[in-house]
């Protein structure tokens, strides 16, 4: 399956591209996605006997009329309501011209239960707040509880950043979408509004979408699993990698055991925990094959980095907020070397609340060890306030923007985890749960992170890894999940992974 993700602008592109290209005109790329469209309405709603289907002016509108047109021909009662007309010459004034059936205006629209209405208000070319017509719409659709199938996007969603355009967008079953997925149908909360995604192809071929060359790509292991770590027969456990997770203080050691622990099932060799000398005891209760070592300060911290040589450290997870570790995160960043890896997580990125800048120029000198950051929404906004604040952006671009400016891969957690590299590429993770919304889960990321760049993964597709595998043991382990399953959990991904 293709896993590029489009912008709407990119899009625009391909179509450009194809249209140029042949074989399709772009009237014939209309017909081929009202085609798609149609036949999905059939092949899910066979009895259905009444199809409202609302057409706005533009192309969006354009496949509508094809849609109405197909669905007439065999046999369905349908009803065309527009919203304005296309503009004439376009492929979407000659699509209304071979519709049968006269359009009426929108504000006449009245469905009833056991119809199905089509929204081809509009799409791609949204550009601002619904009409109140089509507000009223969306009312009565939500009041007649009738299936609503949406031609490449719900109505008032935008494509780039999945957000409304104003306070209303229609909700739909089913989304069918043309050539690949767009940010908005993964983002939320325009996910939701989709109801289930399908991605139609309409005639423009792998070429053509290599031509506009996207660097967004929906998460999954087709992404990074040519460059997951598989264990070779001949190797030893520091082949495998050397994990180190400083441990916080005594009230807060669970959170560097649970970023262990993850590292550990997650294939690392070894897996030190670095813990300060009064929590030695406590860790030493509830570690076995993992090691721990004492480290209550820098000099013990760069000790082990030089005598043991990690290739990956996770600083943050319960460590406390403030100036010992911004200087701890600083010497790794400045003196482990490029090929150790630093997963700054939790109060690691609270700590450069006030002093980000430190932060990106360590990370982006030369020689510097490579660095991952894994903001939730309140740390993102901690570290990148500017970008947060910015309503204009998405969520992939608010990543994307923060990658490149602090050097470092962004995991910008939530429901709609988006990975971004300073380089420029993109995933935005759609296996999500909600049942990873619990304590500690955040902690275990982290560590499967460090374990998979231990392992000499890139750090993107690392980053991309271990979001999609820590989102697919939370959905296989299921309700009652905490985050102490996390590592346990991960077995069966890993089996089927590494196959
Ligand atoms: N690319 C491809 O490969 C293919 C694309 N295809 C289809 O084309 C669609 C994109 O078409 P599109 O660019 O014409 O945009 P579309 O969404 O129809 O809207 C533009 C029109 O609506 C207007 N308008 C916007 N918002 C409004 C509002 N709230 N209230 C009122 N008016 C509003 C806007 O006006 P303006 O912004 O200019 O004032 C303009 O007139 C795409 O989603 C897919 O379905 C397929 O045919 C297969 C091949
Ligand atoms: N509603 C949700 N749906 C999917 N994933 C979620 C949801 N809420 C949280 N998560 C995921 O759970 C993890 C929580 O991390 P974090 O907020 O740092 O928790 P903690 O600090 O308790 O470890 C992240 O990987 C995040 O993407
Ligand atoms: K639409």
């Amino acid at each position: 399956m293709s896993n590029e993700i489009l912008t709407p602008h990119e899009m625009a592109e391909a179509d450009r591209l194809a249209i140029a290209a042949g074989p399709f005109s772009g009237i014939q790329l209309m017909c081929n996605a009202g085609a798609a469209v149609a036949a999905e309405v059939l092949r899910r709603w066979p009895a259905a006997i009444r199809a409202h289907v609302l057409c706005g002016p533009g192309n969006n509108g354009g496949d509508g009329y094809v849609v109405a047109r197909l669905l007439a021909d065999v046999g369905v009662r349908v009803t065309v309501w527009a919203e304005g007309r296309p503009k004439a010459g376009s492929d979407a004034a000659q699509a209304a011209a071979e519709c049968p059936i006269e359009a009426q205006p929108i504000s006449g629209f009245h469905p009833e239960g056991g119809d199905i209405v089509v929204d081809a208000l509009y799409g791609a070319g949204l550009s601002k707040p619904l009409s109140p017509s089509a507000v009223a719409a969306i009312v009565k659709c939500r009041k007649a509880k009738i299936p609503v199938v949406a031609v490449d996007l719900p109505s008032g969603i935008s494509g780039e950043t999945g957000h409304p355009v104003g306070d209303e967008a229609f909700r739909a079953a089913l989304t069918v979408t043309f050539v690949r997925k767009k940010p908005g149908h993964l983002l939320l909360p325009g996910r939701e509004a989709c109801g289930e995604i399908l991605v139609a192809d309409i005639g423009i071929g792998a070429e053509i979408i290599a031509a506009v060359g996207p660097k967004c790509f929906e998460n999954g292991p087709v992404l990074w699993q040519s460059r997951y770590p598989m264990p070779a027969a001949d190797t030893h456990k520091y082949r495998r990698g050397h994990v180190g997770v400083f441990s916080g203080g005594p009230s807060s050691t669970g959170a560097a055991r649970l970023a262990a622990f993850a590292a550990a099932r997650a294939g690392v060799g070894a897996v030190t925990v670095l813990s300060p000398g009064n929590t030695l005891a406590t860790n030493a209760a509830h570690l076995t094959s993992i090691m721990l070592r004492r480290v209550d300060d820098i000099d013990a911290a760069r000790a082990f980095i030089s005598d043991r040589k990690p290739s990956a450290l996770v600083l943050g997870p319960g460590f406390g907020v403030g100036e010992p570790l911004r200087e701890l995160a600083l010497v790794v960043l400045e003196t482990a070397g490029a090929e150790v890896s630093l997963v700054l997580d939790a109060d690691g990125i609270t700590s450069f609340h006030d002093a980000p800048a430190s932060l990106f120029i360590a990370a982006g000198a030369k020689g510097a060890a490579g660095l991952v950051l894994t903001p939730h929404e309140g740390e993102f906004g901690r570290l990148f306030p500017d970008i947060a604040r910015d309503a204009a952006l998405s969520k992939l671009e608010k990543a994307r923007k923060a990658a490149a400016r602090s050097h470092g891969v962004v995991i910008y957690k939530g429901p709609d985890t988006v990975i971004a590299s300073p380089d420029g590429r993109a995933a935005i993770n759609a296996n999500g749960t909600p049942l990873l919304a619990t304590a500690g889960s955040g902690d275990v990321l982290s560590g499967i992170v460090a374990a998979l760049l231990a392992q000499g993964m890139p750090a993107f597709e690392a980053a991309c890894a271990a979001v999609w595998m820590h989102a697919e043991a939370a959905r296989r382990f299921g309700p009652g999940l905490i985050a102490e399953d996390l590592p346990l959990a991960l077995c069966p991904v890993l089996r089927e992974l590494l196959g």
